[in-house]
């Protein structure tokens, strides 16, 4: 039975918290190389605030010390002035290195995160993006690593600021004078009370905006590739009614976030103008009363005014620990998902050098399913001798294309095995399988880049003469040069510019190139004009000579000449044999080859 992949923390956001912890605990990995780098930032964040604080403290001396009591001592004033100055300047330079090195260690731990996350992406198996969406990755890749950014430059810069402020300015208060103290401190559990019940609306506010921006990047990403088709068929009006249906579903979760966010903010600045009205109200009396000074008042105002600015900091950051949360989970998601498809261990790995490769390989009693109870392929046994081209035909459906997955190892065959010069594919790694079998598709996939990169896929150590040698001999080199920019002409992704037979001639010198000792086709050569299948056939008969070929066709033309054709039916070989034999029989085969001829696309 073929697995499923493993996701450890297999759970949807906002459920156990087991998983979050995890999530938590993981990224926060990523910070430990930084340890000293936080611990210097915490330092700085110390002596800053330290120097802000004491600055009221300051003032507090001298309207009690001085002021009060008529105290003419301009030396001391001036002293006082300049002590206050040289605050401010230490609480500037601390700040300044504090937020450089925050920046430098945050933006580092992102970078490291993201590099890891697109490193494992690409190393999972095909299962894993039939079940993730190409947009949902993109948003993972970008707005979530984004977003564990902000939570290193700001949250964690709020946590550990606004934390030590909070705690300074309670010890100063306390300090100058219990009684206020206490009826400032009193307020804390109201505050307490009112973050948390926002915090589960809020999380569930930005999760749905966040859903929903997925779901709008993934239709966006789908359309866009989709575009030939929505235009040939003109649904152009029915997709821009669902992208703006999505659109709107987006705009209404946004607003609706950004609306308990601002209820959110509000209700603590009416909790600090409450506070400094009643501060006001209670240490003015005691002035009146001769219990404190008034300078012990004015500090008092000063602080209180400070204390709610750490909490309001801390509280108003608590939407961007709610996205890093949701975000964390969903890169954890990823990043602990296993590859359904595994390298050997070193002691299982066959030694075979990739140019040793002969290219014989046998199929034996091999099954398998997408969907462990959808059977796609039943107990086949094919065995194709080195050098050998083997054509496969069969109606859509049949399973011609999961048979070279399996080959390939995008998937796992769930029983039986599957041998390439007589050892068992899971016993190469997978970097050496993919030397050993090439792989040319119906719709060549062309990157943004020249097509000198294009054709070594921008690795560096293959040369520039190589790559020409390499389309001389598959005959792409005339259109190469017709080209204004040849060999440098920047192509885009999907090959503007280039005919579809122009584009598999670019695949078929990266055959070349690569040297796989084994090649696949698989419907290379449907949707060519004749001309330019023509060229494709020529290339072909190149590039196959002296590799095993294994060529899927659904125009019985491309492979009538193989030296084997198999025809598949419901993921069983029901015939096979050469052409002249396989007509002979008069079965499925012969009958695939009349239909063929009645429509018009004969041999
Ligand atoms: N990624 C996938 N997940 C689930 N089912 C799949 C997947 N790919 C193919 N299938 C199913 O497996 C079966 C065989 O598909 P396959 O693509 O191998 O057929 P094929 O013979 O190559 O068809 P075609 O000639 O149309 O390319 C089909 O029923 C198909 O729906």
């Amino acid at each position: 039975m073929q697995q499923t992949s493993t996701v450890s923390t297999g759970h949807e956001p906002g459920k156990p918290a087991k998983g979050r912890a995890s999530a938590f605990r993981a990224i926060s990995g990523y910070a430990r190389p930084h340890a000293w780098t936080f611990t210097a930032i915490a330092l700085c964040s110390l002596l800053g605030i330290s120097a802000d604080l004491l600055q009221p403290y300051l003032v507090k001396i001298v309207i009690d010390d001085h002021l009060a009591i008529g105290r003419n001592d301009t030396g001391f004033l001036v002293g006082i002035s300049l002590v206050y100055f040289a605050l401010a300047a230490i609480s500037f330079a601390f700040t300044y290195v504090q937020n450089n090195l925050l920046q430098y260690a945050g933006q580092s731990v992102v970078a490291r995160i993201r590099k890891d996350l697109f490193d494992h992406i690409s190393r999972l198996s095909m299962s894993f993006f039939d079940r993730f969406h190409t947009g949902s990755l993109v948003t993972n890749v970008s707005s979530d690593t984004e977003t564990i950014s902000q939570f290193f430059t700001q949250v964690l810069l709020s946590l550990i600021r606004d934390g030590m402020m909070l705690v300074l300015i309670i010890y100063l208060m306390f300090r100058l004078d219990p009684l206020l103290a206490w009826y400032a401190v009193l307020i804390l559990p109201v505050v307490a009370i009112i973050a948390v019940s926002f915090r589960s609306y809020l999380r569930r506010t930005y999760q749905q905006a966040r859903s929903r921006l997925s779901r709008l990047i993934a239709f966006t990403a789908e359309n866009l590739a989709g575009m030939f088709l929505i235009q040939s068929f003109r649904q152009e009006k029915e997709q821009i009614r669902r992208f703006d249906e999505q659109n709107r579903d987006y705009l209404a979760a946004n607003i609706k976030q950004a609306r308990s966010n601002v209820l959110f903010n509000r209700t603590f600045d009416i909790l600090g103008n409450a506070a400094l009205a009643l501060i006001v109200w209670l240490g003015g009396k005691a002035v009146l009363d001769g219990a404190i000074q008034f300078g012990v008042l004015y500090a008092f105002i000063s602080y209180i005014r400070q204390f709610f600015q750490p909490i309001n900091q801390i509280t108003s950051q608590w939407n961007t620990l709610q996205s890093t949360t949701v975000s964390m989970e969903r890169i954890w998601r990823i990043l602990s998902t296993e590859p359904d498809v595994r390298d050997p261990r070193p002691e299982q790995t066959a030694s075979l050098q990739p140019e040793d490769v002969q290219g014989q390989i046998d199929f034996e009693n091999v099954s398998f399913g997408y969907n462990p109870d959808v059977p796609v392929i039943t107990n086949l046994n094919l065995h194709i001798a080195p050098g050998q081209m083997i054509g496969v035909v069969g109606a859509t459906g049949a399973g011609k294309s999961t048979l070279i997955s399996l080959l390939n190892r995008f998937y796992d065959r769930s029983e039986g095995s599957i041998r390439i010069d007589g050892n068992d594919i899971r016993r190469f790694p997978q970097e050496l399988l993919h030397r050993m079998v090439g792989l040319i598709q119906q719709e060549p996939f062309l990157f943004s880049g020249s097509i000198i990169d294009n054709v070594r896929l921008f690795r560096q150590d293959i040369s520039r003469e190589q790559v020409m040698e390499a389309c001389r001999f598959v005959g792409a080199h005339p259109m190469i040069a017709r080209l204004p920019e040849g060999y440098d002409t920047l192509l885009s992704e999907r090959g503007s510019g280039l005919s579809a037979g122009e584009r598999q001639l670019i695949s078929f010198a990266r055959i070349v190139v690569f040297e796989p000792k084994i090649l696949i086709l698989d419907e290379a050569t449907a949707n060519l004009d004749s001309h330019t299948e023509q060229l494709v056939q020529q290339a072909l008969h190149t590039v196959s000579t002296g590799r095993t070929t294994i060529v899927i066709a659904h125009r019985l033309s491309t492979v009538m000449h193989a030296d084997n054709i198999i025809a598949m039916k419901d993921g069983q070989i029901v015939e096979q044999g050469p052409h002249g034999t396989l007509m002979a029989l008069d079965g499925y085969y012969a009958d695939l080859y009349r239909h063929a001829k009645e429509a018009g696309n004969p041999g």
